[in-house]
């Protein structure tokens, strides 16, 4: 006890004596040469000291943006701070989804790299304001330190610091808060606000778990996606675009939307919903894509209605329409007017907006299409390549019943069960229309009732359908019964035809002369 407290003293007299010898320097030597002074002094110190310290500022560059080394470091030492360090300092960071946790200044954290400790310190200098300065407050100089040992230059300057910075990344996109965006129209772009998306908080709750779909094609998609999160290095080593294409195909009410929702939750990624129509032209197109973020899906829905990129070419008739309605502004807005004026993107935009150059910019995309009739779109829009992945939504099948019965019920099974599978078998139901029978109406409605209600609309689809398909048979067969009776009709007035110019033909070689009409 007695040495520590010697050893106490001792360090306390050896700093005063230290600060003493300082202060006198600083008051009897000039500046300049006391440059000179702390220089050599420094060089000597580094031959005996062994550790290399790195410096993160908080701000740098001319226009003093925040660093995003900093913000990097910040983050990933969040975990560490949390766990280890005295005083902690929460921050609400912009587009961060709770508050971020760091250490406090002049706080240290120790971490460990394969094998090798070093130190965090968050430091803070604050000097005197600047007569110059705009600002009010005094200078405040924020960075963090970190120190290891010079042994492990290498180490932690080649490997290392890119660690810190891709799990840095990586917690920040975990917390960041996602959105979702559309396209202003093209006309709403000022010089002073040349937003070209606005944007919400993206706050759907689908999910892949909550998705109605058959299992083996839903993992199927869920590993398509993840190849793709993960394939950065992959894409760059077969020299293509870090991009993917989508394309989902099915009726309406089967989940088209809803997918898209999943696999942004799933990927943690922005929607930027593209509204075609809005679109003034090709150019416009690119300028949009140009500001969408890394990590993002674009989805284009019911591409066959956005515009005419069926890439078939107008008929005549439809030629001659077009040509009146511009002539004529009374029948062109009796056709809708305003609304079908403006877009003038083109398959070939629309393509290169798919694939082209500038496509590549930026990386960690997936585009999405969605269609109702898939037939309406020219072969080159959805070609592998373009559109990656071709995915139908159909009919709901007794699997994607179970995911619904699970949702909306909170039953895993149920003697209904079987009945209900049997009814899918027979007829098509969408998802949207199962899901809507079992949403109870009441609190007094249970899962029977809901169930029951599902049985009922079932058998009731089953019905119907048969109905039609008979009055879809009674009229191809009527209207193959009119065919054959026209066909008739026509033999025996061509038979009828025949005869007669066979007796003005017999009249002729008798001579009569008189070219009679025959009606
Ligand atoms: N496969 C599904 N899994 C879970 N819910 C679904 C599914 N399909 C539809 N639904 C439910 O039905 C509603 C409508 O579905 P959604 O909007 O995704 O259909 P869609 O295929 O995009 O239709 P449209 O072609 O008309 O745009 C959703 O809000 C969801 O509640
Ligand atoms: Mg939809």
């Amino acid at each position: 006890m007695a040495t520590v407290l010697e050893m106490w003293s001792n360090l306390g007299s050896a700093m005063a004596g230290l600060m003493f010898a300082w202060a006198m320097f600083k008051q009897y030597f000039p500046p300049q040469l006391r440059r000179h002074i702390e220089a050599y002094v420094h060089k000597a110190v580094g031959y005996v000291y062994p550790f290399i310290h790195i410096k993160f500022p908080e701000f740098a560059g001319e226009r003093l943006e925040r660093c995003e080394a900093y913000s990097a470091i910040q983050n990933y030492l969040s975990a560490s701070s949390t766990a280890k360090a005295k005083r902690l300092k929460a921050e609400s960071v912009k587009d961060s989804q709770s508050l971020v946790l760091s250490m406090d200044d002049n706080e240290e954290v120790v971490d460990e790299f394969e094998g090798v400790k070093l130190r965090w310190s968050s430091c803070l200098i604050v000097s005197e304001k600047s007569p110059f300065s705009f600002y009010n407050s005094s200078n405040h100089r924020r960075f963090y330190s970190l120190t290891f040992h010079r042994s492990h230059r290498d180490l932690i300057t080649g490997s290392y610091i890119k660690h810190v910075l891709v799990k840095g990344k990586a917690v920040a996109a975990n917390n960041r808060q996602r959105k979702l965006f559309t396209n202003n129209p093209g006309s709403g772009w000022h010089y002073y606000k040349a937003t070209k998306w606005s944007h919400a908080t993206f706050k759907h709750p689908s999910t892949f778990d909550t998705l109605a779909m058959e299992p083996s094609k839903k993992r199927e998609i869920m590993n398509d996606l993840l190849k793709f999160k993960r394939g950065k290095e992959y894409y760059e080593r077969i020299g293509k675009a870090w991009k993917r294409g989508y394309l989902l195909y099915g009726p309406p009410g089967t989940g088209k939307s809803t997918m898209i929702a999943a696999m942004a939750n799933f990927l943690n990624y922005d929607v930027y919903d593209l509204e075609l129509t809005t679109v003034k032209d090709n150019s416009e197109l690119r300028n949009l894509l140009i500001e969408t973020s890394e990590k993002a899906i674009i989805v284009i829905e019911d591409i066959d209605c956005s515009l005419d990129l069926t890439g078939q070419r107008k008929t005549k008739k439809q030629e001659k329409e077009d040509d009146e309605e511009k002539e004529d502004p009374v029948k062109k807005l009796a056709k809708g007017g305003e609304e079908t004026k403006g877009s003038k993107v083109t398959l070939s935009g629309l393509l290169n907006f798919i694939d082209g150059l500038w496509s590549a910019c930026g990386g960690e995309r997936i585009i999405v299409f969605t269609t109702n009739f898939m037939e309406k779109l020219d072969p080159a829009l959805i070609r592998r390549g373009r559109m990656d992945k071709h995915i139908e939504m159909s009919y709901c099948c007794f699997e994607g019943f179970k995911v619904l019965a699970r949702n909306y019920l909170g039953v895993e099974s149920h003697p209904l069960f079987a009945t209900v599978r049997q009814l899918l078998e027979e007829t098509n139901m969408t998802p949207a229309d199962v899901a809507e029978n079992l949403m109870p109406k009441s609190d007094e409605e249970d899962e029977d009732a809901c169930l029951e209600g599902l049985i009922k609309a079932l058998e009731k689809a089953k019905e119907d359908a048969r109905k039609k398909s008979e009055e879809e048979e009674e009229e191809a067969a009527a209207a193959a019964a009119a065919a054959a009776a026209k066909a008739t009709a026509a033999g025996a007035m061509a038979e009828k035809e025949g005869q007669q110019k066979s007796s003005e033909g017999n009249q002729e070689n008798g001579g009569s002369g008189c070219g009679k009409e025959v009606k």
